[in-house]
């Protein structure tokens, strides 16, 4: 599996502790985040990953911030992104077998490490269910 990943300074810290732990799991990862504390602009680091998942280079995307929401709001301006903002486990497995989500955006400061490392275990391990849910994904793109 390959996963691209990327953050501003507010998800430095849960970034570097996710990509040593997928990669202990022998996950190969893209890492376009900033490695640093310093304030950045997150749309800078988003939209590399996004480009990664659009373009089908990867298999998902990982997108951390503060709130998680300027990194959801950048990535699903991108044809084919499906980025999911996500605080709970039970959350992160919805996304994936309801929306077919390809991108995990984690709240770096509204959730606590291990449970930001749980909800991306589920996100990769999760299925999308299809069925009901794939006439609703495919409604999601605008058609105009
Ligand atoms: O929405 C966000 C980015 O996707 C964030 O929550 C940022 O991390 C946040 O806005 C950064 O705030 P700061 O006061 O500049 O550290």
């Amino acid at each position: 599996m390959k996963i691209s990943i990327g953050n501003d300074h507010a998800g430095t810290e849960y970034k570097n502790a996710i990509v040593k732990h997928l990669e202990a799991k022998g996950i190969q990862i893209i890492n376009h985040g900033t490695n640093t504390n310093d304030s950045v602009d997150y749309p800078d680091f988003v939209h590399p990953v996004a480009n990664d998942v659009e373009n089908n280079n990867v298999d998902f995307g990982i997108l951390i911030c503060g709130s998680g929401n300027g990194v959801s709001m950048t990535a699903n301006k991108h044809n084919g992104v499906r980025a999911g903002l996500c605080w709970t486990k039970e959350i992160a497995a919805l996304a994936r077998q309801h929306n077919n989500a390809n991108i995990l955006s984690i709240p770096a400061r509204f959730t606590a490490p291990q449970q930001a490392i749980e909800m991306v275990d589920t996100f990769l391990e999760t299925p999308f269910e299809g069925g009901r849910h794939q006439k609703r994904v495919d409604k999601i793109p605008l058609k105009c």
